[in-house]
């Protein structure tokens, strides 16, 4: 019996329906993505370090400076110029260094953010989709993730879905949409 708390009431439990950590950080990657202006792929990367704090966010878009509404979406063209999310969350890292991190990614990195993931020391990438595992680019990337002793791990998340209800604590008219520039 907890000393604290040994009073005869009936003591009201925790919710037990709350999102485990791992849902919680590939979450916040899916979030992220949805930031992205990629007409064909929205990727977005989270980073935990070893006390369970995220540490960095990203998503993959065109790099500071370089409009989003002039440089090119067309595949084959944005390849030279989109930052990917993985190689976002790196630098957007809000602590001195991700060493021993989690990262946690919507798609299984490609080479170019393997040889980043690898050389920034994180050591695990957990990951849902493995779409594009054939080409060329996903067969170096695992091959250098495996030898450098990064842990790759397929996750399917615990739920299927997260809905996120701005309303939810509002007890009669809906928000009114107020106009921001994004
Ligand atoms: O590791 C990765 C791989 C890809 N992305 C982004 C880059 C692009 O915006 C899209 C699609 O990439 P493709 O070059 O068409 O394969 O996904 C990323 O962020 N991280
Ligand atoms: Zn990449």
């Amino acid at each position: 019996m907890n000393k604290t708390f040994d009073n005869t009431e009936q003591i009201q439990k925790k919710r037990e329906d709350y999102i485990g950590w791992t849902d919680y950080f590939m979450a916040v990657a899916f979030l992220a993505a949805k930031r992205s202006k990629d007409p064909h792929f929205q990727v977005g990367a989270c980073i935990v370090n070893q006390d369970m704090r995220i540490v960095g966010v990203g998503y993959n878009g065109m790099p500071r400076g370089c409009s989003d509404d002039i440089y090119p979406w067309e595949k084959g063209k944005k390849k030279l110029y989109v930052c990917h999310a993985e190689m976002n969350a790196i630098l957007n890292k809000n602590s001195s260094d991700v060493w021993g991190c989690t990262i946690y990614v919507k798609l299984f990195p490609c080479n170019e953010c393997a040889k980043i993931i690898i050389q920034s020391g994180i050591k695990e990438v957990v990951y849902v989709s493995d779409k594009k595992a054939k080409k060329v680019e996903y067969k170096a990337s695992r091959q250098m993730l495996k030898d450098a002793g990064v842990i790759c791990t397929q996750y399917k998340p615990k739920v299927g879905t997260i809905v996120i209800d701005f309303d939810e604590d509002n007890d009669s008219s809906p928000l009114e949409t107020e106009k921001r520039s994004e």
